[in-house]
């Protein structure tokens, strides 16, 4: 079971424009997708989709709430949710349509969310099921410092895929693993290269799984393990960094070796890329992709 602690769940909205996003301009919506989201939930689809079990845990309030709550039941995603006050956050994904020349990233627009709510994080936690949790996300604002690290602390080596503070916290609090981007990796040692990663690695015993886009990931721990990604045809890479990691920690809990587990998730990372995001990912494109990924020589 991996349980996908998610602080600051929201409803995700995707739309396709008509054209290149232009700033100051009138764009049309051409397709629109609103599904639950926050980064758990995105990682808890991957480890359903590989045939693993998963739950999104979090607080949610308002309409929003309710209406997140009715699509994840809609998908079938197992959840262990708590009301809180406040609306659940909305997360937009602006795809430009057109010329697939002239896509690029798409942008994201994210909104705060309710504030940090301590009654409603306490009764959650005592209801987590068992398993490898894995804190997915960005934290509620107001959030206090040493209310997060108080509550790493208390659940057993969790991984830890946020970023600035949250990241920082998962350090200090022993976390079993964290998953920066390069620069997230650099906001907090100053550098997002490898030999940096090894030398957090050194002085916390904290894994990195560190992801490199459209390059691949790397593994820091006892040895390091680096994999090169599959060339592909980007439609949407948003949850493709989720998509990974909850690939990841699926195949090592089903016990596949380290260089295994990093190929698959590589592949995972960029099957949800390649398909259009997290509700379009596929379990045999990811294997198929796995095949393509390369694995480096560790350096
Ligand atoms: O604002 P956060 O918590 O950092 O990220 C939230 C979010 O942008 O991350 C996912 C992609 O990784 C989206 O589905 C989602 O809503």
């Amino acid at each position: 079971m991996i349980v996908a602690l998610t602080p600051n769940l929201s409803l995700d909205r995707t739309m396709t424009l008509d054209r290149s996003l232009v700033p100051g301009q009138l764009h049309r919506v051409t397709g629109l997708t609103v599904a639950a989201g926050g980064k758990g939930v995105n990682l808890a689809r991957a480890v359903r989709a590989f045939g693993g079990q998963s739950c999104v845990a979090g607080v949610v309030g308002g309409f929003n709430g309710q209406h997140f709550r009715a699509l994840l039941e809609a998908e079938g995603l197992g959840s262990v949710l708590e009301d809180g006050e406040g609306e659940t956050r909305e997360c937009q994904a602006l795809l430009s349509g057109g010329d697939p020349g002239e896509r690029g990233h798409p942008t994201e627009i994210n909104e705060a969310g309710p504030p940090y709510q301590p009654e409603a994080v306490a009764r959650l936690l005592p209801r987590l099921p068992q398993g490898q949790v894995v804190v997915c996300g960005s934290l509620a604002p107001n959030t206090p410092g040493t209310a997060f690290l108080d509550m790493l602390r208390g659940l057993d080596r969790p991984a830890v895929d946020s970023s600035g503070a949250g990241l920082e916290a998962a350090v200090q609090a022993g976390a079993s693993l964290i998953k920066p981007n390069e620069h997230e990796l650099e906001a907090l040692t100053g550098s997002g290269t490898l030999d940096s990663a090894r030398e957090l690695y050194g002085r916390s015993g904290v894994q990195v799984l560190l992801t490199r886009g459209a390059h691949g990931a790397a593994l820091i721990g006892e040895e390091v393990w680096e994999v090169e990604a599959p060339q592909i045809e980007v439609k949407n890479p948003v949850g493709s960094g989720d998509t990974l990691l909850g690939t990841f920690l699926w195949a090592r809990q089903g016990g596949q070796s380290m260089p295994d587990a990093l190929r698959l998730a590589v592949a995972a990372g960029s099957a949800n890329a390649m398909l259009g995001g997290p509700l379009k990912f596929r379990v045999e494109v990811a294997r198929e992709l796995a095949a393509q990924t390369r694995l480096l020589t560790p350096a």
